[in-house]
């Protein structure tokens, strides 16, 4: 007997091809670490969709369990200060290094805009086809997060993130992103974005963000 149960429904899956578009060719010019590294968030990524989309069987959860286990125990005597990391560090890489969030795809970025692509995986479901709610801020905050600190401008945090929810934002689809600066004061920063699928607007959102003092943490 598993937990699994009787004929699991099999018929909803991914794309025919079983590719995750936002996944790949996810250079921008790195070197052969960062692309190294770059394989191995791709491959954390694609465990995550796949184990969101996957309902196995009790022998192979305790199989999945260890070999989990066996990696973190490998990583622990790896750990460095926060400056010497990789993890979100790689602005050479599209995925920046991280799973945190999607794989925000830039096709044009100026001193004043950004746009792209975004494909939220099955990782980032919240229920009945739309990405969870807290899933499409944190893309926001990336888009606008690099916009902000862009074009050697000063290290910016987030003050305020406002997030508009006009219709569902589709998993498994690619989604064109869109950001743009709306007005500068001071340390003061105000910016905008929109999550569109084809012409239907997902989500928008506005972000001020404040330059940091000279030792501002
Ligand atoms: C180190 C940054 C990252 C570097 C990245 C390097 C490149 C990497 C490449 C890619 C990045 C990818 C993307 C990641 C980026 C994500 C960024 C985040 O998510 S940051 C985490 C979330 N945010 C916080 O944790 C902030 C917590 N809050 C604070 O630290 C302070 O409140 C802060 C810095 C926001 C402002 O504090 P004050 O003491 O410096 O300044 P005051 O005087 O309070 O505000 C300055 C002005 O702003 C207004 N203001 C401040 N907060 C406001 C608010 N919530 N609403 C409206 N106005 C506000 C104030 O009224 C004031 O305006 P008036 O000068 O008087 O006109």
């Amino acid at each position: 007997m598993t937990s699994a149960g009787e004929q699991p429904d099999r018929t909803v899956l991914l794309t025919d091809t079983g590719e995750r578009p936002w996944r790949s060719a996810n250079l921008y010019g790195g070197d052969e670490y960062s692309a190294a590294y770059d394989e191995l968030t791709n491959a954390l990524g694609d465990f995550l969709d796949r184990l969101a989309e996957a309902r196995p069987e009790t022998e192979l959860i305790a199989s999945m369990t260890e070999s989990l286990s066996e990696l973190a125990r490998g990583l622990d005597p790896l750990a460095v200060a926060e400056r010497d990391r990789v993890f979100g560090r790689r602005t050479d890489l599209v995925s920046r290094g991280q799973t945190m969030s999607p794989t925000v795809d830039l096709a044009e970025v100026d001193d004043r805009s950004a746009s792209g692509t975004v494909y939220f995986g099955p990782y980032f479901l919240g229920g009945n086809g739309a990405v969870h709610g807290g899933a499409i801020p944190l893309v926001f905050d990336e888009i606008l997060g690099r916009l902000a600190n862009a074009s050697g401008r000063p290290p910016q945090r987030t003050a305020y993130l406002n997030t508009d929810f006009r219709s569902i934002t589709p998993v498994n689809r690619t989604l064109t992103i869109r950001a743009w600066l709306v007005s500068e004061d001071g340390r003061k920063r105000v910016l905008r974005a929109t999550i569109h699928d084809q012409d239907i607007l997902c989500a928008e959102a506005e972000g001020l963000f404040i330059a940091l003092r000279p030792g501002q943490p």
